[in-house]
């Protein structure tokens, strides 16, 4: 299933939020999102999730979800959201149990997303018991559960620290090169963008507009640290938002 915004524009009383965004996210990509802080980005993932309808345009599932999905558009935050008194096992079955599935059909897609997620032997590890790196696993298991048409990522390696990001950044382009999977995927860190992007979407300060897309052709699999091709595309998408964060920077300071 592709997603298509079209012509997506918003305000919150007189203050124009995000104008006239027009995009495809096609299925097995990664599309990551980048912007000064506040040009809307959470927001835009919020209208594509249908937690919130724009005022302007339409956001299009365009073709079927895939075989067996639960959950067409899942989201992955970057606090986890985990419930604290059940097992990483639990927490994944909860998921399943919302939509009525549970006994051997339950443990055969627990067992197939935490052997994907490297989970198997911490399946009955409370979240407590467990990092940040790996509590960010458990809630990318728990989103692969439902066999997702889109995953939709706001900054999920936000709250980790250089090392454990980068740990989960190699998780990732493992998981989608065994299995593409589609994400929309909001950060803050070119890095990351240039890392696990097909397209990084650079939007304005607000009210956010596209001010270009960045296409990364690399294979993702080919995308180790530190690798030339992708510090010029780092570099030309911080050339692309220098201004615009430091504008935003200032309005928020003054405004
Ligand atoms: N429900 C709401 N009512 C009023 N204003 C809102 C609402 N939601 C978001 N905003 C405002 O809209 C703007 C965009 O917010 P949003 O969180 O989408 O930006 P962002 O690009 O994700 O920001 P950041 O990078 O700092 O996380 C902000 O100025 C925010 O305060």
């Amino acid at each position: 299933m592709d997603i298509r915004l079209d012509g997506i524009g918003h305000f919150y009383d007189d203050f124009e939020v995000m104008r006239d965004i027009s995009l495809d996210i096609p299925s097995g990509q990664i599309v990551c999102i980048v912007g000064p802080s506040g040009c809307g980005k959470s927001t835009l993932l919020r209208f594509i999730g249908g937690l919130e309808r724009p005022q302007k345009g339409r956001v299009l599932q365009v073709g079927d979800a895939p075989r067996g999905c639960l959950n067409p558009l899942t989201y992955i935050f970057q606090d986890f959201a985990l419930l604290p008194w059940r097992s990483v096992a639990g927490n994944i079955s909860l998921v399943l149990e919302d939509h009525g599935i549970k006994g051997a059909a339950a443990k055969t897609i627990i067992a197939d997303v935490l052997a994907r997620t490297k989970l198997t032997d911490f399946a009955g590890a409370l979240p407590k018991q467990l990092s940040g790196g790996m509590k960010q696993r458990v809630a990318i298991a728990r989103a692969l559960a439902v066999n997702p048409a889109v995953m939709l990522m706001d900054e999920p390696l936000s709250a980790l620290d250089s090392q454990t990001r980068e740990l989960l950044m190699d998780d990732l382009v493992e998981l989608w090169t065994r299995q593409p999977f589609t994400a929309i995927y909001v950060t803050h860190n070119l890095a990351e963008a240039v890392r696990l992007g097909h397209k990084v979407v650079v939007l304005s300060r607000r009210p956010g507009q596209i001010r270009e897309i960045v296409e990364i052709d690399k294979p993702l699999s080919q995308r180790e640290f530190g690798d030339a091709d992708l510090d010029r595309a780092q570099k030309q998408l911080w050339q692309l938002m220098r201004d615009e964060a430091r504008a935003a920077d200032q309005e928020l300071l003054h405004g």
